[in-house]
């Protein structure tokens, strides 16, 4: 039988690839975009920090040879292109006093991904910091339930007040339609709301907003996020298979876009009974493992928890329902990884 090459050691093999000037592998840089591969054809597109980068066709050429005699490979072709940070465009025409946007994302709908950025939210705050989540989930906008909100304050100096509980201000798509009433966002209005959510919100100053985008890697995901300054992202999946593949194309969209990847949690991993013992429902580490293959942090992984469902519905999320709980600290220590990546970034600048 033939070896054929596959996505994931394509990866593998550019991972061994190093930028000559940061000393890093083009995998971990976030340098690789659009990978594919089929029937042994190898496409790439890599994409440099700076156009004017003058070891360009060193890059280039140490890709192209790190594929050479790999068995199943026919053909490599590489295309180069050059950054342009979005978040940084987008901060200077829209005059914000949030210093930092955190976009949390899954590839697919119900992974908990609002329960992660509630948590994660008020985790922050919890630190002392000043903390707002937008929640731009027109498909299931929840959380001001999760938060324990039903409704905004009223508009001040013609600017929207955002609800506030935990510490946490709160502003949701939610707010804007009724219960169960759904609403078909077409572009343009959706992207003019998540603008006035930023430049419209008397927001004060913040140090973290945590932005909880609409489950999926489609356009509206990527347009959305093209939307908003976002400094880091979060990618939160189950551990099974099918939701790993659709993670994997969310690390793909937030890598198109330019936005560094602060880390990968993998949520409802084995429910741990009171006796100690593990239930696997949907298995365990598959994200930890994606992370990995992505070169990214890893920075969190929370059991299947019936108190998380049970808290998250009556607006008393678990970091607040049960301080000392197993998922509890995971959190705390998910929005420690998440600060310090930041504040990694930020001194890079
Ligand atoms: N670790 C967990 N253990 C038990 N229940 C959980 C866990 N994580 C999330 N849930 C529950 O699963 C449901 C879906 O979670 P959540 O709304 O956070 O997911 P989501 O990915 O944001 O979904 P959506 O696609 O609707 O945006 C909620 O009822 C939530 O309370």
């Amino acid at each position: 039988m033939t070896e054929s090459i596959t996505k994931e050691k394509a990866l593998e093999i550019l991972k061994t690839v190093m930028d000559p000037e940061l000393h890093k592998d083009l995998v971990s840089l976030n340098m690789i975009q659009d990978l594919q591969v089929n029937d042994g054809k190898v496409q790439f597109t890599i994409e440099l920090t700076t156009p004017a980068c003058p070891l360009k066709n060193k890059i280039e050429g140490d890709a192209r040879k790190a594929f050479e005699g790999v068995p199943g490979v026919k053909e490599v072709e590489i295309k180069m292109s050059a950054k342009v940070t979005q978040s940084q465009q987008m901060s200077e025409q829209i005059d914000l006093n949030i210093k930092n946007i955190v976009a949390v994302a899954s590839g697919k709908g119900g992974v908990g991904k609002s329960t992660v950025a509630v948590n994660l939210a008020i985790a922050l705050a919890q630190t002392g910091a000043k903390v707002g989540i937008m929640d731009a989930d027109i498909y299931g906008p929840n959380v001001p339930t999760m938060m324990g909100v039903s409704e905004l304050p009223q508009p001040r100096n013609k600017k929207l007040v955002p609800a506030e509980n935990y510490q946490v201000k709160i502003i949701s798509i939610g707010f804007l339609v009724k219960m169960g009433q759904p609403l078909i966002w077409r572009g343009p209005l959706l992207h003019s709301t998540i603008r006035q959510f930023l430049v419209d919100v008397d927001w004060g100053d913040l140090d973290y907003l945590v932005v909880d985008l609409p489950p999926g890697t489609g356009d509206v995901q990527l347009s959305l996020a093209q939307h908003i300054p976002v400094t880091c992202g979060v990618m939160v999946t189950t551990p099974q298979k099918v939701s790993l593949e659709d993670a994997s194309r969310g690390i793909e969209m937030f890598n198109k876009l330019n936005i560094p990847i602060a880390g990968v949690v993998e949520n409802m991993g084995p429910m741990i009974l009171p006796d100690g013992s593990k239930l696997d429902v949907f298995g365990e580490g598959g994200g930890e493992a994606m992370a990995n293959v992505y070169g990214l942090p890893f920075i969190g992984r929370i059991p299947l928890d019936p108190e998380i469902r049970k808290n998250g519905d009556i607006g008393q999320p678990i970091i607040i329902a049960e301080p000392q709980s197993k998922p509890a600290m995971v959190f705390n220590e998910l929005a420690c990884e998440v600060a310090a990546f930041i504040s990694q970034m930020n001194h890079k600048e």
